[in-house]
């Protein structure tokens, strides 16, 4: 039986963990003789010169060094799982809205599972997101890695067993975790199948928002975050390793365990988060605030507070507005809008948005609640309302987010996802 799981709380910290006591060099990073003739190995998240406030980085120490490799060929797998620039079609101003992703029926692990619906950037520019879901319904025999970005997970069905080179992570819908750009992984389904969700940020790391007016606490707070301790595997037998370079998938086959990772220590590694830990933070007076207000994570561009994607959530909470139209207004935003639900429904949709199902609003494109939504709001008597067993998110990026050929041709998008604006009665001027 294996031992379940054992993590670290808080965000970004420097921490520091070894498998086998006395692994773990002490005082220096890269001594001449490190225990048990181990290899060490930075893994830098961030620029060398990276200011220390942003400078993500951390040593591991292994069986064997991860140089020790033969050469990447082009791997024939995942022919659904594409890199920005995503331009195989025009990017589209209409809203779109996916049906969820049908489970696969032929056997699929959680990389060859996975499809992109679409991103931003590119990922030769470091900037922009990957955008894609996964069905998967077999365990993973091997180990896959991005090059070109950290990986957001967000699975909405079935659990996800992860191990990654610095440790162990259990995941189940409504948690979140975070895989670092470079560090491999394997996914198991102790489930048997799982859906989901994955924002690739090819971009600066996803950190916690800044809280300004709202104090010292709140929102996801930074012990919440869970980082796993050191684990590893000593095994000779091969493993594949898969890797996304450039938007292109490699293969290479290693004659021993890439998880051979017996210590380590750092600020970079993956994490988990709860959703349900969420410390929500809403008016008790009037007014929808914006969306903003519920940011878990957000990744920066270059420009102050235009971020290239926030993770923003929308948990369950008492709604007291007094005097105000509750559910998501109608709007037109310079960012653009992908949307999923991971549990029950949400308050601007009252069909048609399921739970792994998906939608883009992209810049500037008028969206808001379909008139079922609105209908219900303005008839409603404002008494203290709370809004229960839900978990919808958004990744809100500053760049328009092109949806791929699949996304546009796939049967589960909606083709009718129009019409639920449709039908407002016109507003009345005094005669
Ligand atoms: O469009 C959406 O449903 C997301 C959203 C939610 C909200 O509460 C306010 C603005 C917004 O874009
Ligand atoms: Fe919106």
């Amino acid at each position: 039986m294996t031992q379940a799981p054992t993590y670290q709380p808080g965000f970004g910290n420097h921490v520091s963990s070894e498998a086998v006591p006395g692994a773990l060099p002490i005082g220096r990073n890269s001594p001449q003789h490190v225990p048990f003739g181990l290899y060490a190995e930075q893994l830098s998240g961030t620029a060398f010169t990276a200011p220390r406030s942003e400078n993500r980085r951390s040593w591991l120490y292994r069986l064997r060094p991860t140089a020790n490799h033969p050469a990447f060929t082009p791997y024939a797998g995942a022919p659904r799982f594409k890199s920005a620039p995503y331009n195989d079609i025009p990017p589209s101003p209409n809203r779109l809205r996916w049906d969820p992703l049908p489970l696969p029926t032929e056997p699929l692990d959680w990389l060859d599972g996975l499809v992109s619906y679409g991103g931003t950037g590119s990922v030769a520019d470091q900037s922009g997101v990957g955008i894609h879901l996964y069905a998967a319904n077999r365990d993973m025999d091997r180990a896959f890695f991005s090059a070109d970005g950290e990986l957001l997970i967000v699975p909405e069905q079935g659990r996800l067993a992860i191990d990654t080179e610095l440790g162990r992570i259990d995941l189940a819908p409504l948690q979140i975790a975070i895989i670092p750009r470079g560090v491999r992984f394997r996914i198991a389904l102790p489930d048997g199948q799982a859906r989901g969700y994955v924002c690739e940020n090819y971009g600066a790391l996803f950190r916690l928002p800044d809280l300004g007016p709202i104090g010292a606490n709140g929102l996801a707070n930074p012990r919440d975050f869970e980082t796993p301790i050191a684990w590893y595997e000593d095994s000779d037998a091969p493993c594949e390793v898969v890797q996304k370079f450039q938007g292109r998938l490699w293969t290479t086959t290693l004659d021993h365990s890439p998880f051979d990772v017996v210590a380590w220590h750092g600020n970079l590694a993956p994490c988990r988060y709860d959703l349900t830990r969420f410390n929500a933070i809403n008016t008790v007076s009037f007014d929808h605030p914006d969306p903003s207000i519920f940011t878990v994570l957000t990744a920066p561009s270059d420009t102050p507070g235009t971020a290239n994607c926030d993770f923003v959530i929308f948990p369950p909470r008492w709604m007291v507005a007094e005097g105000t139209f509750r559910p998501p207004w109608f709007h037109r935003n310079v960012m653009s809008e992908f949307m999923g639900l991971i549990l029950g429904a949400y308050d601007a949709k009252e069909g048609g948005f399921a739970p792994g199902g998906a939608s883009l609003h992209n810049q500037m494109n008028g969206h808001g609640p379909d008139r079922a939504s609105y209908d219900k709001a303005i008839a409603a008597e404002l008494a203290p309302h709370r809004i229960a067993d839900t978990m919808a998110f958004m990744f809100e990026t500053r760049h328009v987010v092109r949806p791929t050929r699949w996304a546009v041709q796939t049967p589960t998008m909606q083709l009718d996802y129009d019409a639920v604006w449709t039908g407002f009665a016109k507003a009345q001027l005094p005669e």
